[in-house]
């Protein structure tokens, strides 16, 4: 399996009143293309940061990424944000949904940002990716007008719009009761069986955590372990050497 990110001692730190924080201390991690991958820690660890990284939103204070191989590092602004609209599709705890559009509208906003895009191929996409989040019968509302599962299904459809090789959801389902959050967590998951898009999703949650199929845990900016589920509920955990690798972990 090909590496679709591919981190080398990565460390990210900011200063805030004149005291700097280590967020992220020389990470080195590869995530496999089509993995279903959960980034655990406590709050504050570094999970929102490292999501941050790979999703070309931030830049490594030190380090290197690669996404399918290209090194995002010597790009500029706009190389960036073409790789970001063309290779990321992002959802976020608070669904993020233009409240002004309608669901139809929203799944269609970042395919208007890519010209290689007919009005067609767009039109067939923002209606193929509605049906398969559930929602072809609720295209025209707004998302006042839908439950919280609902406006995350749609913003899932606008993440899968673009096609990306990757997925990043930064604790999807904490602002969903249980049982909706189980459901865009399978719907996630068959997503990922299916089309082969890679996840990768912060969580703090045990019962989401037991969804991934790899596991990165992070505590204080460091990695402490990876895990893989060999079968349900059998993890093996790897302590990350230094050049760490999930594949090791696989084997
Ligand atoms: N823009 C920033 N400026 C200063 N410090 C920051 C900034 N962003 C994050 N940090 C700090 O970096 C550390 C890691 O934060 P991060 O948001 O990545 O954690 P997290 O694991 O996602 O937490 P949570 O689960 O609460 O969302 C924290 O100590 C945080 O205060």
């Amino acid at each position: 399996m090909n590496n679709v990110v591919q981190i080398r001692n990565v460390s990210r730190s900011y200063v805030l009143g004149g005291q700097q924080v280590n967020a992220l201390k020389n990470i080195t991690l590869d995530i496999e293309d089509g993995v279903f991958i959960a980034i655990a820690g406590p709050s504050g660890s570094g999970k929102s940061t490292l999501l941050n990284l790979i999703g070309c939103i931030d830049t490594p204070t030190s380090g290197q990424i690669l996404i399918n191989g290209q090194d995002v590092s010597g790009k500029t602004p706009d190389e960036l944000a073409s790789l970001r609209a063309r290779t990321i599709g992002f959802i976020f705890q608070t669904f993020n949904l233009l409240p002004v559009l309608s669901a139809y509208e929203n799944v269609e906003y970042p395919l208007l940002q890519l010209p290689e895009i007919g009005k067609e191929e767009r039109d067939r996409r923002v209606r193929y990716f509605l049906e398969i989040v559930g929602l072809g019968q609720k295209m025209t509302h707004r998302p006042n007008q839908l439950s919280g599962g609902q406006r995350q299904r749609v913003a899932i459809a606008r993440a899968l719009a673009v096609q990306p090789a990757i997925v990043l959801a930064d604790e999807p389902t904490a602002n969903l009761d249980r049982k909706t959050g189980d459901a865009i967590l399978e719907l996630m998951r068959e997503i990922n069986r299916t089309m082969k898009t890679t996840f990768i999703f912060s969580t703090h949650d045990k019962r989401v955590m037991s969804m991934a199929d790899r596991l990165v845990r992070i505590e204080d900016g460091e990695l402490t372990a990876l895990g893989v589920q060999k079968a349900p509920g059998e993890w093996a955990y790897v302590k990350p050497p230094k050049t760490a690798s999930l594949q090791a972990a696989a084997s």
